[in-house]
């Protein structure tokens, strides 16, 4: 069974369409890049398979309810910000929720998968530090950690190492192969097309207003996409540490 399937998907946004006639299918041990341009539309199409804003089409992951979806699902999003200074294991804790029965204390398997996500983000010792005391990379960290908890079959993370330094960004789209690894899958937009080239079993290219190609990174990032959605020239080479890509000029008109 796929993790993920979308059909004939079409998000509409403000005056018009941002995304029309998706078809996307994410299957169990993919981890899978969502890639386009600012404004391509890979927030809106993330937001609306998770029901959060209006689509029309078919989403596998819509006749959920609340609490199915979010034991289904872990959804990392765009907007980083935190409202109150609780502390990072507090906030971890909450990615464990969907387990619990309302009112139902953590159980000690709960303990053990928060301080097991906040290792993997490489944040022990901040656990009682409140969220709102961390730098910028580690807040995202941290909200990495809550999707980490979740433990679903789909992880969805939007820009999740966007702001996070060279090594981090690295130990982060491993821990992503680790889940797809394991058998679970992961949707993850980026821009980082280099990283995502390294690490991405699958590479989904949305501009133009659909998705515009489907594949391996090297089906994928081709002069052709790169210059007409892009609007830039780049290198993609295979070498013996894996895929190696540079952007090298923005085209002209
Ligand atoms: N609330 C809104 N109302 C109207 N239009 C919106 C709204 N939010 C986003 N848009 C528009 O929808 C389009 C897609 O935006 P979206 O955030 O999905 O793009 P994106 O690919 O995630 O971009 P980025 O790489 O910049 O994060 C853009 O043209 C944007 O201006």
């Amino acid at each position: 069974m796929n993790a993920l399937t979308i059909r004939d998907f079409s998000v509409s946004l403000g005056d018009g369409p941002v995304l029309e006639h998706v078809n996307l299918h994410i299957q169990p041990g993919e981890l899978v890049g969502l890639i386009g341009p600012n404004g391509a539309g890979k927030t809106s199409l993330m937001r609306a398979a998770l029901g959060l804003i209006p689509a029309t089409g078919h989403c596998s992951l819509a006749g959920l309810d609340d609490r199915s979806r979010a034991r289904t699902v872990a959804w990392m999003p765009q907007d980083r910000s935190v409202a109150w200074p609780i502390s990072v294991a507090a906030l971890v804790m909450l990615g464990r929720m969907p387990h619990r029965m309302p009112g139902q204390r953590p159980s000690a398997q709960d303990h053990d998968q928060v301080a097991a996500a906040i290792r993997q983000v490489g944040l022990a010792g901040f656990e009682q530090r409140a969220v709102t005391r961390l730098s910028a990379g580690e807040r995202t960290r941290a909200l990495i950690a809550r999707a980490l908890a979740q433990q679903t079959p789909l992880v969805m993370a939007d820009e999740p190492i966007a702001g996070l330094d060279p090594a981090h960004q690295i130990t982060t789209m491993e821990t992503f192969s680790g889940i797809a690894a394991s058998g679970r899958s992961v949707l993850v937009s980026m821009h980082d097309l280099g990283l995502a080239a390294r690490h991405c079993t699958r590479l989904i290219l949305v501009g133009e207003g659909r998705v515009v190609a489907d594949g391996t990174p090297q089906q994928v990032l081709t002069a052709d996409h790169l210059a007409r959605i892009f609007h830039i020239e780049a290198f993609l080479h295979s070498t013996d540490h894996g895929p190696v890509f540079q952007s090298l000029r923005v085209l002209g008109p």
